[in-house]
């Protein structure tokens, strides 16, 4: 069974369309990035996850239930974009209170270790930088050992050293084989800790699969060489080519496989190919033609 499943999943906010016809299923044991730019519907689609917000039309479902249901059964565990700490208590009294709310939590030591919060242990809650206090959202969110773990930009206020920590943690408590779905918009993020990048746009799917598949469906990998006066004709026509540009005597053709575009390039051709480049896939680029397109 799935462990969550959008069914045409529509969300107005009055006149604001934010999900629009959204289908998509996550097996279990996946780890999975939610990618869109601002306004895409991504905190949208986790609060219609959490049962927080009520789908205007379709269903929403977490391993065959509803989303009140997986709460109540403590499947569940969220990190939202901001989530007010109680001041008073410090980081392992305010961690030890919420998991003792639930039935099977994990342990307290466990959490600290998973969350990078042992040396912060005695600090209150109202002492802690930006990034610090991410990291105790994130052990409240992980407390109880949900099976469903739902990141809302997880790492929106982190430095490079925190963000690196924070992504150690969030592996080691994903190997257990629980499922998390991510939201960034953080094309590096999505591409370096997720098994599958699902990709939304004006609250609609705009690509669905791993980083490399996207990166290749989308033609990020490009071939680009001198053309010098030599006719652009033909181009356009060579193997898995999707796009062929011409600028100041430089082509560069936009493909899907650049091996096979060469093997073209060189056997099918007459063209004198100077200052040859291949580049690699760039998932911004797919990124942005795919969330242009849509
Ligand atoms: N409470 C609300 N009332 C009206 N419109 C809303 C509300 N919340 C979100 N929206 C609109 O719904 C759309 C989707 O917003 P959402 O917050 O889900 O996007 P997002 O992908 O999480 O964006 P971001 O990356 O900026 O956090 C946007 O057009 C937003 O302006």
């Amino acid at each position: 069974m799935n462990a969550i499943v959008f069914d045409h999943v529509s969300k107005h906010y009055g006149d604001v369309l934010a999900v629009d016809d959204l289908s998509l299923a996550i097996e279990p044991g996946k780890t999975v990035a939610l990618l869109g730019p601002n306004g895409a519907g991504k905190s949208t689609s986790i609060n219609l996850l959490l049962g927080l917000l009520k789908p205007t039309r379709g269903t929403v479902s977490i391993h065959g239930r509803t989303s009140d249901q997986a709460v109540r059964a403590g499947e569940m565990g969220a990190m939202l974009q901001n989530g007010a700490l109680i001041p008073e208590l410090s980081v392992k009294e305010l961690i030890d209170l919420v998991r003792r709310l639930y039935p099977r939590p994990l342990g307290l030591e466990e959490i600290l270790k998973l969350a990078d919060l042992t040396d912060l242990a005695g600090r209150r809650a109202n002492k802690l930088s930006g990034g610090q206090s991410q990291r105790v959202r994130f052990a409240l969110a992980i407390a109880g050992a949900p099976r469903i773990l739902l990141l809302d930009e997880p790492t929106a206020a982190m430095d490079v050293e925190s963000r690196l920590r924070f992504w150690a943690g969030m592996h080691d408590y994903a190997a257990d084989g629980r499922t998390v779905l991510f939201a960034t918009h953080y094309l590096e993020e999505a591409d370096e800790h997720s098994d599958r990048v699902i990709v939304i746009a004006k609250g609609r799917l705009a690509a669905d699969g791993t980083a490399a598949e996207i990166k290749a469906a989308a033609g990020g990998h490009t071939v680009s060489f001198a053309l010098g006066d030599q006719p652009a004709a033909g181009l356009d026509r060579l193997p898995e080519v999707t796009v062929v540009e011409v600028v100041a005597g430089t082509a560069t053709l936009h493909t899907t496989d650049t091996d096979a575009t060469l093997a073209g390039l060189y056997r099918g051709t007459t063209l004198d190919v100077r200052e040859l480049k291949v580049s690699g896939a760039d998932l911004e680029a797919a990124f942005l033609a795919l969330t242009k397109e849509s």
